[in-house]
């Protein structure tokens, strides 16, 4: 066991301070790692994790010092290193006014988030703020904020009224250029306030603050007895361990503006490239894992590990590789061939224990930064996407009708769209036939409710696609469902794109 902490720190340095959102298992496992660990170069940051509403956490943390172990897992390896570059943590729905007070103050200079992709408040249909969303409604009414762009609104605004010093917003979450996908939040929250503190907010916004994309990778599962076993085993008694895979990377733009730690002497990389590497590791990585997991979860797996060793849902990972990798541009250098059997091998990382229904969870805000821009991509010209077709099928498959998953609806990945689906499933339900079927789903989720965006849903050849791979589903299982993408292209040779899809028809 390898211990950063460095005790006598907490409570010092209160003067580079990094205010962290989120304070899931993905940012213990990774920018607190890093954090720690630049600290050992240039000057030592501290970082203020806020709980949105949990408390577990945030408990387990101050009964340890504030101490808590990661427990990397890889294939005849583990190893458990305790972290103490989180110094103070707290709840933000426990203390009101804090979340704003702490963005506020002069000792922050940066504001990390991970608060998952549905924690941005994003508009299917429109791809900006969800201005009709209960969060943003409640918090541009004026009330103690409780979404994260009206958290962030607040603070700013105070900020800017009070010492006006820079800031830097730093989203460390998968969706599609982040940092300016989270710029553009707020302008549409500004751009909702009333006039003047609006104007006011979009004056700060350009004059002081930066939000610099970022690629954030490290497979990061849910905790289980077993951690804490670990754990315990190495001498740490610890509540709330973090279990992850040896892989990290950090990708980041070198736009600060006030400052940040050494990260780069950490391992992180600084460029203006980040979008490359993002989309790479959005497509590659989080959209084939999307894959993985709703078939495994359609086929009974509870494992991604297990996913990615069924023979016929490599078969469609692998394809749906060619899909993606045919629509990247790479980052300079970047061996895309390497990268992929290296997925590969992280997938099948079986002592990740990482679940399909976790991975398959949100799908309705995950599929919508990992599905649309690729399949229009292929569609532009003139290609149908098969296997991103298939991506949604087995998505809506597994929401629409839970109950059906082997095992049972308790199987179901959570989604804040889940009862819409279910009702949707139950509407389509009624058609005579599994084409009838298939096709009414998809119209009525990709067309008439278009929550994979408006784009995609007017693309008919597309969302008849998803019909027919629903259909698929229902006669033949996975198996059938696969075995119909099979015409769409090499799964070997990267930039093949498609052919002929589906099949069309069969009752
Ligand atoms: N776990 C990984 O492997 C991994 C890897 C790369 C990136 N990420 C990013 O980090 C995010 C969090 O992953 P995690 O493993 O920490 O998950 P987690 O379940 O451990 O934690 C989720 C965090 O998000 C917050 N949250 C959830 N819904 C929210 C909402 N509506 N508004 C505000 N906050 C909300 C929770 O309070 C919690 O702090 C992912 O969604 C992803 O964007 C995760
Ligand atoms: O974290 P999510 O919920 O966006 O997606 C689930 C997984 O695909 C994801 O967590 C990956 O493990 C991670 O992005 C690897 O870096």
């Amino acid at each position: 066991m390898t211990d950063g902490h460095t005790g006598g720190r907490v409570g010092g340095h209160g003067d580079r301070r990094i205010l962290h959102l989120g304070l899931g298992n993905f940012h213990r496992a990774h920018q607190a790692l890093y954090t720690e660990d630049a600290g050992r170069f240039g000057d030592p940051w501290t970082i203020t994790g806020v709980a949105g509403s949990t408390r577990g956490v945030v408990a387990a943390l101050r009964r340890q010092r504030m101490r808590y172990s990661v427990v990397t897992l890889g294939p005849g390896q583990t190893d458990v290193r305790v972290v103490g570059s989180i110094t103070d943590a707290f709840v933000a729905a426990d203390e009101p006014g804090r979340t704003t007070d702490e963005i506020a103050d002069p000792a922050t200079r940066v504001v990390s988030l991970t608060v998952t992709e549905k924690g941005y408040g994003i508009s299917a249909r429109s791809r900006g703020l969800d201005l009709d969303a209960p969060g943003i409604r409640h918090d541009l009414a004026g009330g103690p904020p409780r979404s994260t762009v009206g958290r962030l609104a607040a603070g700013l605004l105070r900020r800017c009224r009070t010492s006006a010093a820079p800031v830097t917003l730093l989203s460390c979450d998968n969706l599609t250029a982040n940092g300016t996908t989270l710029a553009g939040l707020l302008r549409d929250f500004a751009g909702a306030m009333p006039a003047r503190d609006g104007a006011e907010l979009l004056g700060f916004l350009d004059d002081a603050v930066t939000c610099p994309d970022t690629m954030v990778d490290r497979i990061v599962p849910a905790t289980t007895g077993e951690h804490r076993r670990l754990a315990a085993e190495a001498g740490f008694h610890d509540d709330v361990p973090v279990p992850a895979e040896p892989f990290t990377m950090w990708v980041m733009r070198d736009s600060f503006a006030a400052g940040r730690p050494a990260w780069q002497e950490a391992g992180a990389v600084l460029t203006d490239r980040v979008q490359d590497y993002e989309t790479v590791k959005v497509r590659l990585l989080n959209g084939t894992h999307s894959l993985l997991a709703c078939l495994g979860l359609l086929t009974g797996h509870d494992l991604i590990a297990d996913a990615a060793a069924d023979p016929v849902i490599a078969r469609a990972a692998a394809r749906l590789g060619d899909e993606y990798e045919a629509t990247l541009v790479l980052p300079d250098g970047f061996d895309v061939a390497a990268y992929r059997r290296q997925l590969g091998e992280r997938f099948a990382n079986r002592r990740l224990a990482h679940a399909t229904a976790q991975v398959a969870a949100d799908g309705s805000l995950k599929l919508a930064q990992r599905v649309p821009d690729a399949a229009l991509w292929h569609m532009r010209r003139g290609r149908l996407p098969a296997t991103l077709a298939l991506t949604v099928a087995a998505w809506l498959k597994c929401l629409a009708h839970p109950d059906r998953l082997p095992g049972g609806g308790g199987r179901a990945p959570a989604d804040p769209n889940a009862a819409r689906l279910r009702a949707l499933g139950e509407r389509a339900a009624g058609g005579g036939t599994p084409a009838r079927r298939g096709r009414d789903l998809a119209l009525l989720c990709l067309q008439e409710e278009a929550l994979l965006g408006r784009e995609l849903g007017e693309r008919t050849e597309f969302v008849t696609a998803v019909g027919e791979l629903l259909a698929e589903l229902e006669r033949g299982g996975v198996p059938a469902a696969v075995e119909a993408t099979s015409g769409s292209g090499p799964s070997a040779g990267g930039h093949g794109g498609g052919g002929p899809a589906v099949p069309s028809g069969g009752p």
